[in-house]
């Protein structure tokens, strides 16, 4: 299934060639006119091993959605939490007024913390999850 998923993902970049909005055109330190950088509006948040990286380069594809780079560990890590919101944004590429900013930390869907900061941040904001069907043991 992962090789499937793969070459899959490549058919829909090829297809969508250079109507996409990846995030990578977005994600420069020099702003480009009329982008700025916003707090996610939807954070993919587990599961570890669930396919997570897979689902957010999906929807990169879309050119309406820009990604973050990296998991950020906002929500979860208290060290990042501390920082603040400026730091947690400034960390998010730059994009449209149209566009949706998303990052994916699946360690937020075992933090004990998580959940309570990300409401303080924004109770209506969606919480995609990607779930294992099986019991992967490593
Ligand atoms: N569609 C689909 N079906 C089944 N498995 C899939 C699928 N997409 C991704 N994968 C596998 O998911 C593993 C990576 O998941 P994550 O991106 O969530 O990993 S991580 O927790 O962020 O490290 C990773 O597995 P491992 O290579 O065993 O680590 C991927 O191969």
């Amino acid at each position: 299934a992962p090789v499937e998923n793969g070459a899959l993902l490549e058919t829909l970049k090829s297809q969508v060639g250079l109507f996409s909005n990846k995030s990578e055109h977005y994600s420069a330190q020099v702003r480009p006119p009329g982008t700025s950088r916003q707090i996610p509006q939807t954070i993919i948040i587990g599961v570890r091993k669930g396919g997570t990286r897979a689902l957010l380069e999906m929807l990169d594809i879309h050119p309406n959605i820009v990604v973050a780079a990296t998991e950020v560990h906002f929500f979860d890590w208290d060290e990042n939490y501390v920082k603040g919101i400026d730091w947690y944004r400034n960390l998010m590429p730059f994009s449209y007024g149209n566009q949706i900013t998303i990052e994916k930390t699946p360690g937020y869907f075992t933090s004990p913390q998580a959940p309570g900061r990300i409401h303080d941040m924004n109770s209506s904001i969606k919480l995609p999850v990607g779930l294992q069907s099986v019991c992967r043991c490593y």
